[in-house]
Protein backbone atom coordinates (compact mmCIF):
# COMPACT_ATOMS: atom_id res chain seq x y z
CA UNK A 1 0.00 0.00 0.00
CA UNK A 2 0.98 3.58 -0.75
CA UNK A 3 -0.42 6.33 1.57
CA UNK A 4 0.03 9.54 0.35
CA UNK A 5 -1.14 12.57 2.90
CA UNK A 6 0.39 15.86 3.51
CA UNK A 7 -0.82 15.59 7.02
CA UNK A 8 1.60 13.71 9.25
CA UNK A 9 -1.67 13.08 11.55
CA UNK A 10 -3.54 11.19 8.85
CA UNK A 11 -0.51 9.24 7.37
CA UNK A 12 0.31 7.81 10.92
CA UNK A 13 -3.87 6.90 11.52
CA UNK A 14 -3.67 5.16 8.01
CA UNK A 15 -0.30 2.93 8.75
CA UNK A 16 -1.78 1.87 11.50
CA UNK A 17 -5.24 0.79 10.48
CA UNK A 18 -2.64 -1.33 7.41
CA UNK A 19 -0.90 -2.61 9.93
CA UNK A 20 -3.99 -4.11 12.07
CA UNK A 21 -5.44 -5.34 8.80
CA UNK A 22 -1.67 -7.11 8.05
CA UNK A 23 -0.69 -5.09 5.18
CA UNK A 24 2.25 -3.59 4.72
CA UNK A 25 2.42 -0.02 3.87
CA UNK A 26 5.22 3.05 3.06
CA UNK A 27 4.05 6.76 3.35
CA UNK A 28 4.86 9.87 1.75
CA UNK A 29 3.38 13.51 2.14
CA UNK A 30 3.43 14.74 -1.41
CA UNK A 31 1.53 14.23 -5.32
CA UNK A 32 5.31 14.03 -6.82
CA UNK A 33 6.81 11.84 -3.98
CA UNK A 34 3.73 9.52 -4.60
CA UNK A 35 4.78 9.20 -8.29
CA UNK A 36 8.02 8.52 -7.87
CA UNK A 37 7.50 5.71 -5.52
CA UNK A 38 5.42 4.46 -7.82
CA UNK A 39 7.47 4.32 -10.69
CA UNK A 40 10.37 3.20 -9.22
CA UNK A 41 11.20 -0.36 -10.30
CA UNK A 42 14.04 -0.90 -7.90
CA UNK A 43 11.45 -1.20 -5.19
CA UNK A 44 8.49 -3.51 -4.71
CA UNK A 45 5.52 -2.24 -6.62
CA UNK A 46 2.60 -0.93 -5.51
CA UNK A 47 -0.84 -2.70 -5.42
CA UNK A 48 -2.83 -0.26 -3.90
CA UNK A 49 -2.71 4.10 -3.24
CA UNK A 50 -4.75 5.74 -1.10
CA UNK A 51 -4.58 9.08 -1.78
CA UNK A 52 -5.30 12.55 -0.46
CA UNK A 53 -6.79 14.68 -2.93
CA UNK A 54 -5.94 18.12 -1.65
CA UNK A 55 -2.56 18.50 -1.62
CA UNK A 56 0.03 21.20 -2.35
CA UNK A 57 2.19 20.94 -5.42
CA UNK A 58 1.14 17.94 -7.18
CA UNK A 59 -2.47 17.05 -5.95
CA UNK A 60 -4.41 13.94 -6.15
CA UNK A 61 -6.13 15.03 -9.18
CA UNK A 62 -2.35 15.55 -11.03
CA UNK A 63 -1.49 12.13 -9.62
CA UNK A 64 -4.54 10.11 -11.24
CA UNK A 65 -3.75 12.12 -14.69
CA UNK A 66 -0.21 10.71 -14.40
CA UNK A 67 -1.29 6.90 -13.11
CA UNK A 68 -4.08 7.10 -16.38
CA UNK A 69 -0.55 7.31 -18.66
CA UNK A 70 0.67 4.12 -17.07
CA UNK A 71 0.15 1.07 -18.80
CA UNK A 72 -0.47 -1.42 -15.61
CA UNK A 73 -1.12 1.47 -12.71
CA UNK A 74 -2.10 0.28 -9.15
CA UNK A 75 -5.82 0.65 -8.04
CA UNK A 76 -6.36 3.89 -6.08
CA UNK A 77 -8.48 5.00 -3.19
CA UNK A 78 -9.34 8.86 -2.72
CA UNK A 79 -9.47 9.92 0.61
CA UNK A 80 -10.46 13.68 0.78
CA UNK A 81 -12.08 16.15 3.54
CA UNK A 82 -14.23 17.64 0.69
CA UNK A 83 -16.86 14.89 0.74
CA UNK A 84 -18.79 16.70 -2.26
CA UNK A 85 -20.49 14.72 -4.97
CA UNK A 86 -18.51 16.64 -7.41
CA UNK A 87 -15.26 15.94 -5.97
CA UNK A 88 -16.21 12.15 -6.27
CA UNK A 89 -17.44 12.12 -9.64
CA UNK A 90 -14.34 13.93 -10.49
CA UNK A 91 -12.16 11.58 -8.99
CA UNK A 92 -13.62 8.39 -10.23
CA UNK A 93 -13.45 9.33 -14.17
CA UNK A 94 -9.86 10.34 -13.53
CA UNK A 95 -9.40 6.65 -12.68
CA UNK A 96 -10.29 6.33 -8.87
CA UNK A 97 -11.35 2.95 -8.16
CA UNK A 98 -13.20 4.50 -4.71
CA UNK A 99 -13.54 7.46 -2.68
CA UNK A 100 -13.90 7.80 1.36
CA UNK A 101 -14.79 10.96 3.04
CA UNK A 102 -12.22 11.05 6.33
CA UNK A 103 -12.14 10.22 8.64
CA UNK A 104 -12.90 6.82 6.71
CA UNK A 105 -14.28 3.89 9.22
CA UNK A 106 -11.74 1.28 9.05
CA UNK A 107 -13.72 -1.37 7.92
CA UNK A 108 -14.95 0.79 5.37
CA UNK A 109 -11.43 1.22 4.05
CA UNK A 110 -10.67 -2.40 4.82
CA UNK A 111 -13.64 -3.28 2.46
CA UNK A 112 -12.23 -0.53 -0.28
CA UNK A 113 -8.98 -2.37 -0.16
CA UNK A 114 -10.05 -5.94 -0.50
CA UNK A 115 -12.16 -4.94 -3.95
CA UNK A 116 -9.23 -3.06 -5.25
CA UNK A 117 -6.50 -5.75 -4.79
CA UNK A 118 -9.45 -8.20 -6.27
CA UNK A 119 -9.74 -5.97 -9.18
CA UNK A 120 -6.12 -5.09 -9.86
CA UNK A 121 -5.19 -8.98 -9.56
CA UNK A 122 -8.25 -9.96 -12.37
CA UNK A 123 -7.66 -6.89 -14.43
CA UNK A 124 -3.54 -8.20 -14.33
CA UNK A 125 -4.70 -11.90 -15.22
CA UNK A 126 -7.01 -11.35 -17.81
CA UNK A 127 -4.33 -9.10 -19.54
CA UNK A 128 -1.92 -11.57 -19.10
CA UNK A 129 -4.77 -13.94 -20.74
CA UNK A 130 -5.49 -12.11 -23.68
CA UNK A 131 -1.69 -11.11 -24.42
CA UNK A 132 -1.57 -14.96 -24.22
CA UNK A 133 -4.51 -15.20 -26.93
CA UNK A 134 -2.88 -12.85 -29.17
CA UNK A 135 0.75 -14.30 -29.17
CA UNK A 136 1.50 -11.01 -27.58
CA UNK A 137 2.80 -11.98 -23.96
CA UNK A 138 6.06 -10.08 -22.55
CA UNK A 139 7.61 -10.14 -19.36
CA UNK A 140 5.25 -7.93 -18.07
CA UNK A 141 2.93 -10.45 -17.65
CA UNK A 142 5.11 -12.76 -15.79
CA UNK A 143 4.47 -12.55 -12.02
CA UNK A 144 8.02 -12.62 -11.21
CA UNK A 145 9.63 -10.11 -8.38
CA UNK A 146 11.00 -12.51 -6.61
CA UNK A 147 14.99 -12.11 -6.29
CA UNK A 148 15.48 -15.14 -8.22
CA UNK A 149 13.78 -14.76 -10.60
CA UNK A 150 15.54 -11.19 -11.41
CA UNK A 151 18.48 -12.42 -13.32
CA UNK A 152 16.23 -14.82 -15.09
CA UNK A 153 13.80 -12.23 -16.57
CA UNK A 154 17.18 -9.71 -17.87
CA UNK A 155 18.78 -13.12 -19.29
CA UNK A 156 15.15 -13.74 -21.49
CA UNK A 157 15.20 -10.09 -22.30
CA UNK A 158 18.22 -9.99 -23.81
CA UNK A 159 17.60 -13.25 -25.93
CA UNK A 160 14.41 -11.66 -26.77
CA UNK A 161 16.37 -8.71 -28.60
CA UNK A 162 18.21 -11.64 -31.11
CA UNK A 163 17.47 -14.45 -32.62
CA UNK A 164 19.47 -16.45 -30.79
CA UNK A 165 18.11 -20.17 -30.45
CA UNK A 166 17.57 -20.68 -26.70
CA UNK A 167 17.46 -23.81 -24.09
CA UNK A 168 14.97 -23.14 -20.97
CA UNK A 169 15.61 -25.76 -18.21
CA UNK A 170 13.36 -26.08 -14.90
CA UNK A 171 11.26 -28.62 -13.31
CA UNK A 172 7.55 -29.19 -13.84
CA UNK A 173 5.18 -26.49 -14.19
CA UNK A 174 8.06 -23.87 -13.46
CA UNK A 175 6.65 -21.89 -16.23
CA UNK A 176 9.08 -22.82 -19.35
CA UNK A 177 6.44 -22.33 -22.33
CA UNK A 178 4.93 -19.02 -20.45
CA UNK A 179 8.29 -17.80 -20.46
CA UNK A 180 9.12 -18.68 -24.15
CA UNK A 181 6.28 -17.07 -25.27
CA UNK A 182 7.78 -13.95 -23.86
CA UNK A 183 10.67 -14.37 -25.34
CA UNK A 184 8.81 -13.85 -28.46
CA UNK A 185 6.52 -12.09 -27.40
CA UNK A 186 9.18 -9.10 -26.64
CA UNK A 187 11.05 -10.33 -29.54
CA UNK A 188 10.65 -8.13 -33.31
CA UNK A 189 9.44 -11.76 -34.55
CA UNK A 190 6.30 -11.20 -32.47
CA UNK A 191 4.13 -10.31 -35.48
CA UNK A 192 5.21 -13.96 -37.21
CA UNK A 193 4.16 -17.20 -36.05
CA UNK A 194 4.51 -19.10 -32.80
CA UNK A 195 4.79 -22.44 -33.51
CA UNK A 196 4.74 -24.93 -30.06
CA UNK A 197 5.50 -28.82 -30.44
CA UNK A 198 5.05 -30.85 -26.77
CA UNK A 199 7.34 -33.89 -28.08
CA UNK A 200 6.74 -35.82 -25.13
CA UNK A 201 3.28 -35.62 -26.45
CA UNK A 202 3.16 -36.93 -29.38
CA UNK A 203 3.66 -40.75 -30.12
CA UNK A 204 7.47 -41.52 -31.49
CA UNK A 205 6.05 -42.54 -35.00
CA UNK A 206 4.62 -39.49 -35.61
CA UNK A 207 6.98 -36.92 -34.54
CA UNK A 208 8.70 -36.33 -37.62
CA UNK A 209 6.32 -35.91 -39.97
CA UNK A 210 4.81 -33.68 -37.60
CA UNK A 211 7.84 -31.89 -37.42
CA UNK A 212 9.49 -32.12 -40.98
CA UNK A 213 6.41 -33.03 -42.88
CA UNK A 214 6.61 -34.62 -45.95
CA UNK A 215 6.25 -34.82 -49.81
CA UNK A 216 2.77 -36.40 -51.42
CA UNK A 217 2.93 -39.58 -51.98
CA UNK A 218 0.84 -41.94 -54.27
CA UNK A 219 -2.14 -42.24 -51.64
CA UNK A 220 -1.38 -38.87 -49.59
CA UNK A 221 -1.02 -35.40 -49.54
CA UNK A 222 2.02 -33.54 -48.80
CA UNK A 223 2.10 -32.55 -45.42
CA UNK A 224 3.99 -29.03 -44.49
CA UNK A 225 6.07 -29.61 -41.10
CA UNK A 226 5.67 -27.21 -37.81
CA UNK A 227 9.17 -26.43 -38.73
CA UNK A 228 7.72 -24.72 -41.75
CA UNK A 229 4.91 -23.59 -40.50
CA UNK A 230 7.07 -21.49 -37.58
CA UNK A 231 9.18 -19.98 -41.00
CA UNK A 232 10.30 -16.59 -39.54
CA UNK A 233 8.39 -16.62 -36.43
CA UNK A 234 9.44 -19.08 -33.30
CA UNK A 235 9.26 -22.84 -33.11
CA UNK A 236 9.19 -24.19 -29.64
CA UNK A 237 9.67 -27.52 -29.03
CA UNK A 238 8.51 -28.69 -25.89
CA UNK A 239 9.87 -31.53 -23.70
CA UNK A 240 12.77 -31.64 -26.10
CA UNK A 241 14.35 -34.37 -24.15
CA UNK A 242 11.84 -36.78 -25.07
CA UNK A 243 12.49 -36.35 -28.42
CA UNK A 244 13.30 -39.92 -30.65
CA UNK A 245 16.94 -40.87 -31.69
CA UNK A 246 16.03 -40.53 -35.44
CA UNK A 247 14.11 -37.19 -34.78
CA UNK A 248 17.24 -35.78 -33.48
CA UNK A 249 19.29 -36.74 -35.84
CA UNK A 250 17.25 -34.72 -38.41
CA UNK A 251 17.01 -32.16 -36.08
CA UNK A 252 20.49 -31.59 -35.88
CA UNK A 253 20.82 -31.85 -39.85
CA UNK A 254 18.32 -28.87 -40.46
CA UNK A 255 20.34 -26.72 -37.91
CA UNK A 256 23.60 -27.60 -38.85
CA UNK A 257 22.79 -27.22 -42.84
CA UNK A 258 20.68 -24.00 -41.73
CA UNK A 259 17.96 -25.00 -44.62
CA UNK A 260 14.61 -26.12 -44.25
CA UNK A 261 13.04 -30.29 -44.96
CA UNK A 262 12.52 -30.08 -48.94
CA UNK A 263 8.99 -31.35 -49.95
CA UNK A 264 8.93 -32.28 -53.53
CA UNK A 265 9.48 -29.66 -56.14
CA UNK A 266 10.28 -26.81 -53.52
CA UNK A 267 13.25 -24.62 -53.72
CA UNK A 268 16.10 -24.99 -50.60
CA UNK A 269 14.97 -22.32 -48.22
CA UNK A 270 16.98 -21.07 -45.70
CA UNK A 271 15.77 -21.90 -42.37
CA UNK A 272 14.45 -18.98 -40.84
CA UNK A 273 13.05 -19.69 -37.28
CA UNK A 274 13.79 -18.81 -33.85
CA UNK A 275 14.25 -22.44 -32.25
CA UNK A 276 13.34 -22.56 -28.25
CA UNK A 277 13.75 -25.40 -26.69
CA UNK A 278 12.07 -26.50 -22.88
CA UNK A 279 12.84 -29.53 -21.00
CA UNK A 280 12.31 -30.62 -17.11
CA UNK A 281 15.14 -33.00 -17.25
CA UNK A 282 18.84 -31.78 -17.45
CA UNK A 283 19.48 -32.13 -20.90
CA UNK A 284 23.35 -32.48 -20.15
CA UNK A 285 22.88 -35.92 -17.67
CA UNK A 286 20.74 -37.21 -20.67
CA UNK A 287 23.78 -36.36 -23.16
CA UNK A 288 25.87 -38.14 -20.05
CA UNK A 289 23.32 -41.51 -20.00
CA UNK A 290 23.66 -41.24 -24.24
CA UNK A 291 20.11 -41.10 -25.05
CA UNK A 292 20.42 -37.52 -26.20
CA UNK A 293 22.57 -36.44 -28.87
CA UNK A 294 25.56 -34.25 -28.00
CA UNK A 295 26.07 -32.59 -31.44
CA UNK A 296 22.58 -31.46 -30.62
CA UNK A 297 22.73 -30.51 -27.27
CA UNK A 298 25.27 -28.39 -28.49
CA UNK A 299 23.36 -26.55 -31.02
CA UNK A 300 19.94 -26.00 -28.28
CA UNK A 301 22.23 -25.07 -25.87
CA UNK A 302 23.48 -21.68 -26.92
CA UNK A 303 21.94 -19.83 -24.78
CA UNK A 304 20.64 -21.82 -21.73
CA UNK A 305 18.04 -20.25 -18.82
CA UNK A 306 17.30 -22.02 -15.63
CA UNK A 307 13.79 -21.35 -14.42
CA UNK A 308 13.65 -21.75 -10.33
CA UNK A 309 11.31 -23.86 -8.91
CA UNK A 310 8.17 -21.66 -7.20
CA UNK A 311 9.99 -23.07 -3.31
CA UNK A 312 12.83 -20.89 -4.39
CA UNK A 313 10.58 -17.52 -5.42
CA UNK A 314 8.24 -17.40 -2.56
CA UNK A 315 7.97 -13.75 -2.67
CA UNK A 316 6.43 -14.73 -6.25
CA UNK A 317 3.48 -17.10 -4.31
CA UNK A 318 0.74 -15.12 -3.10
CA UNK A 319 0.23 -12.45 -5.70
CA UNK A 320 0.29 -15.73 -8.36
CA UNK A 321 -2.11 -17.45 -5.76
CA UNK A 322 -4.50 -13.74 -6.03
CA UNK A 323 -3.78 -13.62 -9.70
CA UNK A 324 -5.19 -17.62 -10.20
CA UNK A 325 -8.11 -16.75 -7.44
CA UNK A 326 -9.70 -13.71 -9.21
CA UNK A 327 -9.15 -15.31 -12.36
CA UNK A 328 -11.48 -18.64 -11.14
CA UNK A 329 -13.63 -16.84 -9.10
CA UNK A 330 -14.63 -14.58 -12.18
CA UNK A 331 -15.02 -17.92 -14.28
CA UNK A 332 -16.44 -19.83 -11.81
CA UNK A 333 -18.98 -16.68 -10.60
CA UNK A 334 -17.83 -16.17 -7.18
CA UNK A 335 -18.22 -12.49 -7.10
CA UNK A 336 -18.20 -12.67 -2.77
CA UNK A 337 -14.83 -14.50 -2.77
CA UNK A 338 -12.57 -11.75 -1.54
CA UNK A 339 -9.16 -13.33 -1.34
CA UNK A 340 -6.97 -15.90 0.88
CA UNK A 341 -7.10 -16.30 4.72
CA UNK A 342 -4.18 -15.24 6.81
CA UNK A 343 -4.28 -18.71 7.69
CA UNK A 344 -4.35 -20.22 4.32
CA UNK A 345 -1.58 -17.95 2.92
CA UNK A 346 0.84 -19.56 5.72
CA UNK A 347 -0.10 -22.94 4.62
CA UNK A 348 0.38 -22.22 0.77
CA UNK A 349 3.65 -20.80 1.93
CA UNK A 350 4.90 -23.47 3.74
CA UNK A 351 3.98 -26.32 1.34
CA UNK A 352 7.04 -26.86 -1.23
CA UNK A 353 5.06 -27.23 -4.47
CA UNK A 354 6.99 -30.12 -6.44
CA UNK A 355 4.85 -29.63 -9.80
CA UNK A 356 5.19 -25.70 -9.17
CA UNK A 357 3.29 -22.98 -10.41
CA UNK A 358 1.27 -25.35 -12.42
CA UNK A 359 0.21 -27.17 -9.14
CA UNK A 360 -0.69 -23.72 -7.48
CA UNK A 361 -3.15 -22.91 -9.96
CA UNK A 362 -4.71 -26.31 -9.68
CA UNK A 363 -5.13 -26.10 -5.95
CA UNK A 364 -6.87 -22.51 -6.47
CA UNK A 365 -9.00 -23.66 -8.69
CA UNK A 366 -10.06 -26.47 -6.49
CA UNK A 367 -10.25 -23.92 -3.62
CA UNK A 368 -12.67 -21.56 -5.58
CA UNK A 369 -14.55 -24.64 -6.19
CA UNK A 370 -14.57 -25.94 -2.51
CA UNK A 371 -14.97 -22.45 -0.81
CA UNK A 372 -17.79 -21.75 0.60
CA UNK A 373 -17.17 -18.44 2.70
CA UNK A 374 -15.56 -15.04 1.31
CA UNK A 375 -11.92 -15.85 2.02
CA UNK A 376 -9.89 -19.55 1.20
CA UNK A 377 -9.13 -21.08 3.98
CA UNK A 378 -6.74 -23.98 4.76
CA UNK A 379 -9.64 -26.57 4.74
CA UNK A 380 -10.08 -25.83 0.88
CA UNK A 381 -6.65 -26.79 0.51
CA UNK A 382 -7.43 -30.03 1.84
CA UNK A 383 -4.83 -32.20 -0.82
CA UNK A 384 -2.00 -29.10 0.32
CA UNK A 385 -2.71 -30.33 4.03
CA UNK A 386 -2.59 -33.74 3.34
CA UNK A 387 0.49 -33.85 1.48
CA UNK A 388 2.23 -31.10 4.48
CA UNK A 389 0.80 -34.22 6.61
CA UNK A 390 2.89 -36.48 4.94
CA UNK A 391 6.07 -35.11 5.97
CA UNK A 392 6.56 -32.57 3.30
CA UNK A 393 6.95 -29.25 5.62
CA UNK A 394 10.04 -27.90 6.59
CA UNK A 395 11.02 -28.50 10.42
CA UNK A 396 9.81 -25.33 11.82
CA UNK A 397 6.41 -25.86 10.51
CA UNK A 398 6.35 -29.40 11.82
CA UNK A 399 7.36 -29.08 15.02
CA UNK A 400 4.81 -26.60 15.59
CA UNK A 401 2.13 -29.14 14.39
CA UNK A 402 3.29 -31.76 16.78
CA UNK A 403 3.09 -29.24 19.80
CA UNK A 404 -0.54 -27.59 18.01
CA UNK A 405 -1.78 -31.54 17.84
CA UNK A 406 -0.41 -32.00 20.87
CA UNK A 407 -2.10 -29.32 22.63
CA UNK A 408 -4.85 -30.14 20.55
CA UNK A 409 -5.37 -33.39 22.09
CA UNK A 410 -4.79 -32.93 25.84
CA UNK A 411 -7.42 -29.78 25.46
CA UNK A 412 -10.02 -32.25 23.77
CA UNK A 413 -9.44 -35.31 25.37
CA UNK A 414 -10.36 -32.97 28.62
CA UNK A 415 -13.86 -31.98 27.45
CA UNK A 416 -14.47 -35.52 25.68
CA UNK A 417 -14.24 -34.64 22.24
CA UNK A 418 -11.26 -35.79 20.79
CA UNK A 419 -12.36 -36.66 17.32
CA UNK A 420 -13.89 -33.06 16.73
CA UNK A 421 -10.96 -31.43 17.71
CA UNK A 422 -8.10 -33.39 16.41
CA UNK A 423 -10.05 -33.39 13.17
CA UNK A 424 -10.36 -28.97 13.70
CA UNK A 425 -6.73 -29.62 14.52
CA UNK A 426 -5.66 -31.14 11.44
CA UNK A 427 -8.42 -28.58 9.28
CA UNK A 428 -6.36 -25.79 10.64
CA UNK A 429 -2.84 -25.68 10.45
CA UNK A 430 -3.28 -21.70 11.44
CA UNK A 431 0.30 -20.37 12.24
CA UNK A 432 2.82 -22.70 10.75
CA UNK A 433 5.36 -19.64 11.91
CA UNK A 434 4.10 -19.84 15.30
CA UNK A 435 6.85 -21.84 16.81
CA UNK A 436 9.26 -18.92 16.46
CA UNK A 437 7.42 -16.34 18.32
CA UNK A 438 6.91 -19.22 21.20
CA UNK A 439 3.43 -18.95 21.43
CA UNK A 440 1.38 -22.09 21.67
CA UNK A 441 -1.16 -22.52 18.67
CA UNK A 442 -4.80 -21.62 19.29
CA UNK A 443 -7.02 -24.48 18.22
CA UNK A 444 -8.96 -22.46 15.37
CA UNK A 445 -5.84 -20.16 15.21
CA UNK A 446 -7.10 -17.70 13.47
CA UNK A 447 -5.86 -14.31 16.10
CA UNK A 448 -2.44 -13.42 14.52
CA UNK A 449 -0.52 -12.05 17.79
CA UNK A 450 2.16 -10.82 15.52
CA UNK A 451 2.13 -8.49 12.67
CA UNK A 452 4.31 -9.35 9.61
CA UNK A 453 7.28 -7.60 10.50
CA UNK A 454 7.20 -10.32 13.63
CA UNK A 455 6.01 -7.26 16.30
CA UNK A 456 3.28 -7.55 18.51
CA UNK A 457 -0.07 -5.98 17.14
CA UNK A 458 -2.10 -3.44 19.43
CA UNK A 459 -4.43 -4.64 21.70
CA UNK A 460 -7.00 -2.90 20.18
CA UNK A 461 -6.77 -4.26 17.36
CA UNK A 462 -6.60 -7.80 18.63
CA UNK A 463 -9.64 -6.99 20.13
CA UNK A 464 -11.34 -6.11 17.42
CA UNK A 465 -10.23 -9.43 15.40
CA UNK A 466 -11.32 -11.13 18.31
CA UNK A 467 -14.99 -9.48 17.75
CA UNK A 468 -14.82 -10.14 13.98
CA UNK A 469 -14.21 -13.93 14.59
CA UNK A 470 -17.01 -13.88 17.67
CA UNK A 471 -19.66 -12.41 15.17
CA UNK A 472 -18.76 -14.46 12.09
CA UNK A 473 -18.41 -17.90 14.47
CA UNK A 474 -21.52 -17.43 16.08
CA UNK A 475 -22.95 -16.97 12.78
CA UNK A 476 -24.47 -13.06 14.34
CA UNK A 477 -26.16 -14.43 17.00
CA UNK A 478 -25.59 -11.07 19.34
CA UNK A 479 -26.55 -12.70 22.46
CA UNK A 480 -24.40 -15.80 21.86
CA UNK A 481 -21.44 -13.43 20.69
CA UNK A 482 -21.93 -11.54 23.99
CA UNK A 483 -21.76 -14.57 26.12
CA UNK A 484 -18.95 -16.01 25.14
CA UNK A 485 -16.94 -13.23 24.91
CA UNK A 486 -18.26 -12.32 28.45
CA UNK A 487 -19.21 -8.96 27.68
CA UNK A 488 -22.49 -7.07 28.10
CA UNK A 489 -24.65 -6.87 24.88
CA UNK A 490 -24.38 -2.73 25.08
CA UNK A 491 -20.72 -3.49 25.44
CA UNK A 492 -20.77 -5.72 22.61
CA UNK A 493 -22.66 -3.18 20.22
CA UNK A 494 -20.57 -0.21 21.28
CA UNK A 495 -17.07 -1.92 20.69
CA UNK A 496 -19.01 -3.11 17.01
CA UNK A 497 -19.44 0.60 16.48
CA UNK A 498 -16.21 1.89 17.86
CA UNK A 499 -14.27 -1.06 15.02
CA UNK A 500 -16.90 0.02 12.27
CA UNK A 501 -17.99 -3.46 12.17
CA UNK A 502 -21.47 -3.79 10.03
CA UNK A 503 -23.41 -7.12 10.89
CA UNK A 504 -26.27 -8.62 10.04
CA UNK A 505 -27.22 -9.31 13.71
CA UNK A 506 -30.02 -12.21 13.64
CA UNK A 507 -31.18 -12.16 17.59
CA UNK A 508 -30.68 -8.52 17.61
CA UNK A 509 -34.11 -7.72 19.00
N1 LIG B 1 5.02 -16.06 -14.12
C1 LIG B 1 3.78 -16.55 -14.32
N2 LIG B 1 2.72 -15.76 -14.13
C2 LIG B 1 1.48 -16.26 -14.28
N3 LIG B 1 1.19 -17.53 -14.62
C3 LIG B 1 2.22 -18.35 -14.84
C4 LIG B 1 3.56 -17.91 -14.71
N4 LIG B 1 4.38 -18.94 -14.99
C5 LIG B 1 3.58 -19.98 -15.26
N5 LIG B 1 2.29 -19.64 -15.18
C6 LIG B 1 1.15 -20.55 -15.37
O1 LIG B 1 1.52 -21.79 -14.78
C7 LIG B 1 1.14 -22.90 -15.60
C8 LIG B 1 2.36 -23.74 -15.93
O2 LIG B 1 3.21 -22.99 -16.79
P1 LIG B 1 3.93 -23.63 -18.06
O3 LIG B 1 3.02 -24.55 -18.81
O4 LIG B 1 4.57 -22.53 -18.81
O5 LIG B 1 5.01 -24.52 -17.28
P2 LIG B 1 6.15 -25.46 -17.91
O6 LIG B 1 7.36 -25.26 -17.08
O7 LIG B 1 6.28 -25.22 -19.37
O8 LIG B 1 5.52 -26.88 -17.64
P3 LIG B 1 6.06 -28.32 -18.22
O9 LIG B 1 7.40 -28.57 -17.62
O10 LIG B 1 5.06 -29.29 -17.71
O11 LIG B 1 6.08 -28.21 -19.70
C9 LIG B 1 0.48 -22.31 -16.82
O12 LIG B 1 -0.91 -22.39 -16.67
C10 LIG B 1 0.92 -20.87 -16.85
O13 LIG B 1 -0.11 -20.06 -17.37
Amino acid sequence: MLLVDDDPITLRLLAGMMQSFGYLSESVSGGQAALDRINDTSSAPIDVVILDLVMPDVDGMMVLDELKKMPAPPAVIVQTAQGGIDTAISAMRAGAFDFLVKPAAPERLRVSITNALKLSALQGEVQRLRHRREETVSFDDMIASAPAMMRTMELGQRAARSAISVLIEGEAGTGKEWFAHAIHGESNRRARPFVSVDCGAVPADDIEVLLFGRPATATMPALRGRIHEAQSGTLLLRQIADLPASVQARLAAVLEEGTLPLLAGERVTRADFRLIATTDRRLVDRVAEGVFREDLFYRLNVFPIWLPPLRDRVEDLLPLAAAFLARFAAEEGRPRLKGLAPEAEALLTAFHWPDNIRQLENAVYRAVILCEGEFLRPWDFPQIQTALDAGAIPELVKAWQNEGAAAARTRASSTGHVARAHHRDRETPDRPFASADKISPPLYGLLHLLDRDGEMRALDALEEAAVRFAVEHYGGRMSEVARRLHIGRSTLYRKLKDYGIETAAVDAA
